[in-house]
């Protein structure tokens, strides 16, 4: 058996990383933004990564969704072992299992808003028809009926981000990964990113969530502090660490 399709330690895991190491090296000293970092997310669960500003929650992030390569250390996705995939077949992995959505929303500005939408089904091979379907479901459970014509520029922050969801959710994938979501809006469009991670969270959406913002990071049912590369404290909400809840010390098995 290779170890690409060798099977996840654990397998109610959407998500299983182990021994991330990640240095960046730029202008000046190297920054050794992740240090070593286990961590297992079950299917369903929904969980926000808090910390200060250069903690490294970004750098996590990107390496969970392969946007950035780690240095050392395996991550497992919905089962498969991603960290030795090339970048084509991260590129299909991203389009099949996981949603990311940025501050900036990274819209495709001369896109229209449901070509927007549509183009990660269309890219996954979805049938246009299903592809449309899927957008008009989505942008309607969003909120943004009527706006499927307009370009991203003529829509407001808190709409653009919406928009951006939509797109992360059309194929459905098992893990959504969110990146200061509510980072560039204001208290209503904060609200209402809370509000719709909520909703996707109570329909079993696997989220990560990093956020500087204790009220979205309210919304999840576990929160990890994370801090100078390294996860400081993993709690759920009603205040029980993870390893005392799974009954294992260090990292991490969740839920049946
Ligand atoms: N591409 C890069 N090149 C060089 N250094 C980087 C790069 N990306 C991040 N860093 C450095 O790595 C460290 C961790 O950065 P990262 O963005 O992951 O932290 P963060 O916790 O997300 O911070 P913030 O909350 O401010 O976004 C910082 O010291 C940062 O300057």
């Amino acid at each position: 058996m290779s170890e690409d399709t060798a099977p996840a330690p654990v397998s109610t895991a959407v998500l299983r990383a182990e021994g991330l190491v990640k240095t960046h090296h730029g202008e000046g000293a190297p920054a050794h933004a992740v240090r070593g970092v286990d961590l297992s997310v079950a299917r369903g669960e929904f969980v926000a990564i808090t910390g200060p500003s250069g903690a490294g929650k970004s750098t996590l992030l990107h390496l969970l969704g392969g946007l950035q390569r780690p240095d050392e250390g395996s991550i497992w996705l919905d089962g498969r072992r991603t960290d030795a995939f090339s970048e084509a077949r991260w590129a299909v992995e991203r389009r099949r299992a996981i949603g990311i959505v940025f501050q900036f929303f990274n819209l495709v500005s001369n896109l229209s808003v449901a070509d927007n939408v549509e183009l990660p089904a269309l890219l996954a091979g979805v049938p246009p028809k299903k592809a449309r379907a899927e957008r008009a479901t989505l942008l309607a459970e969003l909120g943004l009926e009527g706006k499927e014509r307009s370009m991203p520029g003529e829509l407001s922050g808190g709409e653009q981000q919406r928009v951006a969801l939509a797109r992360a959710l059309v194929n459905h994938p098992p893990l959504l990964l969110a990146d200061e979501p509510a980072g560039s809006l204001d208290s209503k469009g904060t609200r209402e990113v809370m509000r719709l991670l909520s909703r996707f969270h109570g329909r079993g959406q696997s989220i990560v969530l990093v956020t500087h913002d204790a009220r979205l990071a309210s919304a999840a049912d576990r929160v990890i502090s994370f801090f100078d590369g390294r996860i400081a404290d993993d709690a759920t909400l009603d205040g029980v660490p993870v390893s005392r809840r799974s009954g294992i010390s260090g990292v991490l098995e969740l839920r049946d």
